[in-house]
């Protein structure tokens, strides 16, 4: 039986009933007649027997509530009737009438249980007043066996409710021990009930909440000003299952004083207190995911950018008072998207999460580390004595950095810029604070990434927030002056000369100084400004050619980087042509460089558009070949003229890797398709070696030359040419031009997300 069955039976309670049956026993029909006439009511239904087996039927029908009987019938005795009444259970009354005046009879009928003894004879007014008195005599009894079937019921009823109840039902005594507790006890504490009879509350209550409950568990209050809705931790009995999901069971209770009831509707003494408590541990949960939501980011579960800048401004309260300073640093990891966009958001999300592992160990307890979302993140420094010892901790988490992260079977290097920011010299504001090392860390995107600095104040003008990042592109696309294209060379080595550069644009932000294309590019993409600046680009690298061909260097091809957004473009061909055409340029000495994601989207339609692209007699070449375990015998449908290494490989070229047999291969594999192959992100003379070594003799990198301004490219040209051997390419003082003086952290091997 379900509950709710079980309640509809429980509240099925029999009903009082007001219509009364009257069955008239006697052989002569002329009293039978007598009787009724005189007992005819509205309320009364009158049925009559004329023998002793015919009343027995009708009393097996079980209406009858009374019986007016002759004692003397033809077949048997009305005393014989009574007895069978009682061996049967017949609940009627029973007046006997007789022709008999012995007091035997009377006696005898007495006896059997009969109501009244009437003779025959008697007057008729005593007949009518005994069947009233009869008939009301049941109708009491009938009453009180109601009321009583009442009780009964309204105590199951009651029981029953409160056992099913969801919540706990209990009663204390004056002293505070359990009267009773209802069943939930046992899902909800693992005690039974009987158990915790007798015991005090605090058997059961968490002891942090003694002292807040104490007014509750000894409540004399009642009605309005009772104790309602205050949290109660109860614990769990120990050692059972439940226990294990948690030892606490969190409620809010609701309880009263109890007391006598008194005659005259007055309160009586004081008997306990009685109280409901139920079980919110559920809500709880949720609410405490809720606040941890609010204030957390889920990915690393790192206090989130709201929780930094509440506890930044706090610890800028406390340095304040005790005349400190504080530091803020902005970190951002380097080529993340890239990161994202190869191997997918699941390790995207890995290397977050460790990468957060790992700067929270360089950093004190004290010290809070924050996602502000993406690749960003934030410290806060709330102790430092000087500025020096910032420089200390983001040393230490570039170095830490220099360790490969480990995940899955892939090894990923990952580095990050790091922006810094000083309370109370460069801001007395929390939010500018953060401001200020995020425009720091922007400064060291801009040059080179994989390093630090500190905020200058020349940097405060720009507020280069996402949104602003865009305007101010707008702008400078629409001006045309703010940008550079800067030109990294790239080297035979074995033959110790210059074979071609690689375009790269610098944006030359008015307040905020050089802003890495790292960090444009995306926007640039997403808003449609990459048409114009691509267009920018070409002209320039074009421009670039003309001047390299007057020079004596006419043999030099010129890398150029095309985003995939452009290369929908349906004048894509034109486009390029114009330029060409118009610096009188011959197109095998362009290179389009383009990624090998994009060969990869949608394979039929990138080859014919690859083809055409050839057609025009531009070279192409694949960027971050390897990165994407692209097919090497997919290249020879796309019909390329080289494939760029991914510099993730080349950094790990300082001990024995595998990336020694991928090079080897894409090597041999590329020589065998008549394939190119440039190394690029060479930065050691030792990569230089092994690279030699696995048969790769182009090569580009920090090792040879950083990107150079135009300005600088013909000295360093010039001077390649004349010394005329590779290893005269080692870095020399004036060729490093992209000024990283202010970049303190070393960036001998900088090691951005890579295998
Ligand atoms: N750690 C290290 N890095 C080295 C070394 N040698 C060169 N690099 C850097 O590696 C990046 C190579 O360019 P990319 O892979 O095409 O990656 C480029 C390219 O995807 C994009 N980009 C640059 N210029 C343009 C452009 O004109 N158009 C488009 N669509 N994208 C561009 O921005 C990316 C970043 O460019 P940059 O910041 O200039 O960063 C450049 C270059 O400065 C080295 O030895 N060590």
């Amino acid at each position: 039986m379900n509950a709710i069955t079980a309640l509809y039976e429980l509240a099925r309670i029999p009903s009082l009933q007001t219509h009364q049956n009257i069955l008239i026993v006697d052989d002569e029909s002329r009293f039978r007649l007598a009787y009724r006439e005189l007992l005819a009511d509205d309320e009364r239904t009158i049925d009559e027997a004329s023998t002793g087996q015919e009343a027995i039927a009708r009393l097996k029908e079980g209406r009858t509530d009374l019986v007016i009987l002759d004692l003397k019938l033809p077949d048997i005795s009305g005393l014989e009737i009574m007895e069978w009444m009682t061996a049967h259970n017949i609940d009627a009354s029973v007046i006997v009438f007789s022709a008999d005046k012995s007091i035997n009879s009377a006696i005898h009928a007495l006896r059997h249980r009969a109501f009244e003894f009437l003779r025959k004879d008697c007057d008729p007014n005593d007949m009518i007043h005994a069947v009233d008195r009869a008939l009301a005599n049941r109708q009491r009894d009938q009453e009180l066996a109601l009321v009583s079937a009442q009780l009964q019921h309204s105590e199951r009823l009651h029981r029953f409710l409160v056992e099913q109840s969801p919540d706990m039902i209990f009663t204390l005594d004056r002293q505070g021990r359990f009267t009773f507790i209802n069943g939930r006890v046992s899902t909800l504490l693992g005690y039974e009930p009987r158990e915790l009879v007798g015991q005090h509350y605090t058997r059961v209550v968490d002891p942090r909440d003694y002292e807040h409950v104490q007014y509750a568990f000894n409540e004399r209050r009642v009605g309005e000003r009772a104790t309602s809705n205050i949290e109660v931790r109860f614990k769990r009995k120990p050692s059972t299952p439940r226990a294990r999901n948690g030892a606490v069971v969190t409620t809010i209770l609701s309880s009263q004083g109890v007391y006598e009831s008194h005659p005259l509707g007055q309160p009586g003494a004081f008997l306990g207190t009685s109280g409901v408590a139920r079980d919110i541990s559920e809500r709880k949960k949720a609410e405490q995911t809720i606040a941890f939501q609010a204030f957390h980011d889920l990915l690393t579960k790192l206090p989130n950018r709201t929780l930094f800048v509440d506890r930044l401004e706090m610890a800028m309260v406390q340095a304040s008072r005790r005349k400190e300073k504080l530091a803020v640093m902005f970190l951002d990891l380097d080529r993340f998207k890239l990161v994202n966009d190869t191997y997918g958001h699941q390790v995207g999300d890995q290397l977050l999460r460790e990468f957060a592992v790992r700067v929270r160990a360089c950093l004190r307890t004290g010290d809070t580390l924050a996602r502000q979302g993406g690749d960003e993140f934030t410290a806060l420094l709330p102790t430092i004595s000087n500025k020096e010892d910032v420089s200390v901790v983001a040393e230490k988490i570039l170095s830490e950095l220099r360790k490969p992260f480990l995940l899955g079977e892939t090894q990923f290097l990952a580095t990050t810029s790091i922006g810094l920011a000083v309370y109370p010299d460069d801001s007395a504001n929390a939010e500018e604070l953060i401001r200020c090392a995020d425009m720091a860390m922007y400064q060291v995107k801009g040059q080179g990434k994989n390093g630090y600095t500190a905020f200058q104040p020349h940097m405060h003008t720009a507020n280069l927030d996402r949104l602003s990042v865009e305007n101010d592109l707008r702008k400078a696309v629409k001006e045309g002056n703010q940008f550079e294209l800067h030109f990294q060379p790239q080297i035979d080595a074995d033959l110790g000369k210059v074979v071609g550069l690689e375009a790269l644009i610098r944006w030359n932000h008015p307040r905020a100084g050089m802003i890495s294309p790292d960090v444009f590019i995306p926007i640039a993409e997403e808003t449609g400004l990459i048409i114009a600046i691509s267009d920018w680009v070409l002209r320039e690298a074009c421009a670039q050619l003309a001047h390299l061909k007057q020079h004596g260097f006419g043999e030099i091809r010129l890398g150029v980087n095309l985003s995939p957004r452009e290369f929908d473009r349906v004048d894509l061909l034109e486009r390029i042509r114009i330029p060409l055409d118009e610096f009188r340029i011959a197109p095998e000495s362009l290179e389009i460089e383009i990624t090998e994601s994009l060969l990869m989207k949608d394979v039929e339609n990138i080859v014919a558009r690859v083809k055409r692209l050839r057609s025009t007699g531009v070279h192409i070449s694949i960027d971050d070949f390897g990165t994407r375990y692209s097919s090497l015998n997919y290249l020879r449908r796309f019909s390329v003229n080289r494939i760029k290494i991914d510099q993730s490989f080349v950094r790990d070229l300082r001990t024995p890797h595998d990336s020694f047999a991928i090079i080897q291969a894409i090597v041999g594999i590329a020589r065998n398709f008549n394939l190119h192959v440039i190394v690029e992100g060479v930065e050691t003379e030792q990569q230089v070696a092994i690279l030699k070594q696995l048969g790769c003799n182009e090569m580009q990198g920090y090792f040879f030359s950083r990107p150079l301004p135009s300005a600088k490219l013909m000295d360093f040209l010039k001077l390649a040419n004349r010394s005329g051997s590779g290893e005269s390419f080692a870095p020399r003082p004036g060729f490093h031009t992209e000024g990283r003086d202010h970049i303190q952290a070393s960036t001998q091997n900088p090691t951005p997300a890579g295998t």
